[in-house]
């Protein structure tokens, strides 16, 4: 819980565009969240070495730093990554590998509410992929409303390559973004597009060289809605999500995820997967 610890200060530490704003800091080890007093834009940062995967932790983590922007109506929302390369790389395999029972039903529970807030969500949000961001960690870029992205990385729902299934949740998310089409053949392919094909396609909507151009173009991004009525925004951001958002039935997907995840061919493949990635 990182309410409590949300603290004011001017910090001589920090990079002079941040000290110059006396941020507030609501932050725990594996989420920093950081609220510009000028703009009153929060930036949620997500800090798990080596690559940012999603794990149980850092899944609660978010979620709480969504509940936090959202109840203190922040003007938005960037998410980014600490890492120099990795924005995120995708759920934490060993969640799903040989896993805890109850806690793989956690796990999952905890990250359809991460999506549920962050795609659902009222206040502005942009993604500052500063890394690579494949499989869950394109599926949080996507949910936000607008994508800035360094060069030379990589984005895509590569689950199929994986011999996984993305739940239809991750598909709508795409689905909001891409043509039907394009989504089609992304997702049966397992397609991981490089950046300059990401903007190309529209996936992505700006290249920048840095992190910190990255997060100023969010930043521009977020304040086009400065003098738009805060709630007719956010009523006409949910209703245009709403269709999606509702086609999530959590207790069936919660089944099907357990069911399949727990097939012995799926096992091996997980297994087979991670060796792979270890070897590397
Ligand atoms: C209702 C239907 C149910 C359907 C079932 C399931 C649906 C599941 C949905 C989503 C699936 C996912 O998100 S699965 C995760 C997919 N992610 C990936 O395929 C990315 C894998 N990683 C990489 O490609 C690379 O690591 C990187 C490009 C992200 C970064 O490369 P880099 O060279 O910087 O780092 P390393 O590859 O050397 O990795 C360092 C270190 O981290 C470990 N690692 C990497 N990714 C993961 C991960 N996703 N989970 C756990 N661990 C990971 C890697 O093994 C290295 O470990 P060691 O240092 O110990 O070797």
């Amino acid at each position: 819980m990182f309410l409590p610890r949300i603290v004011k200060r001017m910090s001589p530490l920090l990079g002079s565009r941040m000290s110059l704003n006396a941020c507030r800091f609501a932050s725990t080890d594996l989420v920093r969240t950081e609220v510009d007093d000028k703009t009153g834009i929060a930036v949620v940062t997500m800090n798990r070495k080596p690559v940012n995967s999603l794990n149980l932790e850092l899944l609660r983590e978010l979620s709480s730093a969504l509940d936090a922007v959202e109840k203190n109506k922040s003007r938005g929302m960037i998410l980014a990554s600490s890492l120099d390369t990795v924005f995120s790389a995708g759920l934490d395999i060993t969640e799903m590998y040989k896993p805890d029972q109850a806690r793989l039903k956690d796990f999952w529970t905890t990250l359809q509410e991460v999506w549920l807030k962050l795609f659902g969500s009222g206040f502005p949000t942009a993604a500052a992929i500063n890394g690579h961001a494949p499989a869950g960690g394109c599926l949080l870029a996507m949910s936000c409303e607008y994508r800035v992205m360094r060069p030379n990385l990589t984005i895509g729902l590569n689950e199929t390559q994986l011999g996984i299934v993305a739940p239809s949740w991750f598909m709508s998310t795409m689905e909001n973004i891409l043509p039907r089409r394009e989504v089609e053949l992304a997702l049966t392919l397992g397609k991981m597009f490089s950046t300059e094909k990401a903007h190309e396609i529209g996936l992505v909507d700006e290249i920048v060289d840095t992190k910190e151009e990255a997060l100023a173009k969010c930043t521009e991004f977020i304040q086009l809605f400065a003098r738009v009525p805060r709630e007719a925004r956010a009523l006409t951001k949910q209703s245009f999500r709403r269709e999606a958002l509702q086609k999530l039935d959590r207790d069936q997907d919660l089944q099907m995820f357990i069911y399949l995840v727990n097939q012995p061919q799926v096992q091996k493949g997980l297994g087979l997967y991670f060796e792979s990635l270890k070897k590397k």
